[in-house]
């Protein structure tokens, strides 16, 4: 019997032509997967057509669109132990980038048929699902600043220009960054909160690798005295996101924990995977293992357990002293 699969398709994602983006994926996937497609419309998100998914009991859910999208139908995949597949087709693409998989929609699709699939961590950040990260200050201002029509334009380049442009006035704040044990204060120009980064999220990279499975968030504080210092920083930390070391600069700061509370003073803009949300003040926590989604073979961890289908079985959680049937 072949597999089968909800596929939420954006036909508006990206740059290419989307009839024959669907087309190929479908020639890929139809032959070994069942897909019962889902077209998302600017009123009906890949939120709640992932919602939907969820409750007709979806046996695998594959998101082609691009870090909006995907990013939306996360929202209703978290915690759900769907596995997710991800048809990159947007300009950035970082999801892929970030959690290591195949930007083409031909290695996307070989990728889903090999059925090899990895938790990755989620967060939430104010109530919201996060896979990437949430940017408070400087990233925010630099994607308030793409548009939609330059992004049309200029691909990926608009976002490093806009960062460019943002730098001539960059702006610092007073901020206040509260862990479980410990409250820091300091002036910074932009605080990064990650559960996954692309190299292109240089702001995020002050530790060494953002480790995407670890239960943990990384923080990074860039605080650039001056426009000569911001340019060093930025071309200091594009060095250490494309190494893997970490930083070395006063004027860097990163941490890793589980939660975080940020205010700032002035209040400023946060952006979370790519959107702008609102404003500071900001609570993040890590969800451990929130998503289970489709990795290249060479990726994909073998399971720690494998229950399921054992005659009479019941699971007694220690914790709770719940019964799981
Ligand atoms: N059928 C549709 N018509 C108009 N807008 C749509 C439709 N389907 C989805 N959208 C909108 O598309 C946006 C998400 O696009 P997405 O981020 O996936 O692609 P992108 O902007 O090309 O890529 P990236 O995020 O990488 O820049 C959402 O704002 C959503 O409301």
């Amino acid at each position: 019997m072949n597999r089968s699969a909800c596929l939420i398709f954006n036909p508006v994602a990206g740059q290419g032509d989307p009839e024959q983006e669907l087309a190929m994926i479908r020639a890929l996937l139809e032959p070994e997967i069942d897909l019962n497609i889902y077209y998302t419309t600017a009123e009906l998100g890949a939120d709640k057509l992932a919602e939907l998914a969820v409750k007709q009991g979806a046996q695998a859910i594959i998101v082609a669109g691009g870090d909006g999208t995907l990013s939306a139908a996360a929202t209703a995949i978290v915690g759900t132990d769907i596995p997710l597949g991800i048809i990159s087709r947007g300009t950035a693409n970082a999801f892929a980038a970030a959690l290591k998989i195949p930007d083409t929609i031909d290695a996307a699709c070989q990728t889903i048929l090999q059925a090899g699939t990895r938790y990755v961590d989620t967060a939430y950040c104010n109530g919201k699902p996060m896979v990437l990260l949430a940017g408070v200050g400087f990233e925010a201002d630099t994607v308030e600043m793409t548009g939609p029509e330059a992004k049309k334009r200029l691909g990926i380049m608009a976002y490093i220009l806009a960062g460019v442009q943002q730098l001539r006035n960059l702006q610092s704040f007073e901020v206040e960054i509260e862990t479980d044990d410990k409250v820091i204060r300091t002036t910074a120009s932009a605080v990064t909160v990650a559960n996954a980064a692309p190299p292109s999220s240089v702001l995020a990279h002050g530790p060494a690798g953002i480790i995407y499975d670890d239960g943990l968030l990384d923080l990074t504080i860039v605080a650039p005295e001056s426009k000569a210092g911001a340019i060093a920083a930025t071309f200091h930390l594009l060095q250490t996101a494309s190494s893997g070391s970490p930083v070395e600069r006063d004027d860097i700061g990163y941490l890793r924990g589980n939660r975080f509370k940020i205010n700032a003073l002035p209040p400023q803009k946060v952006v979370l995977d790519g959107e702008i949300i609102g404003t500071t003040p900001i609570e993040v926590h890590c969800v451990p293992a929130g998503l289970k989604i489709f990795v290249p073979f060479d990726q994909a961890v073998s399971p720690v357990e494998k229950l399921e289908g054992l005659p009479n079985l019941t699971i007694h959680s220690k914790d709770s002293s719940k019964i799981q049937e």
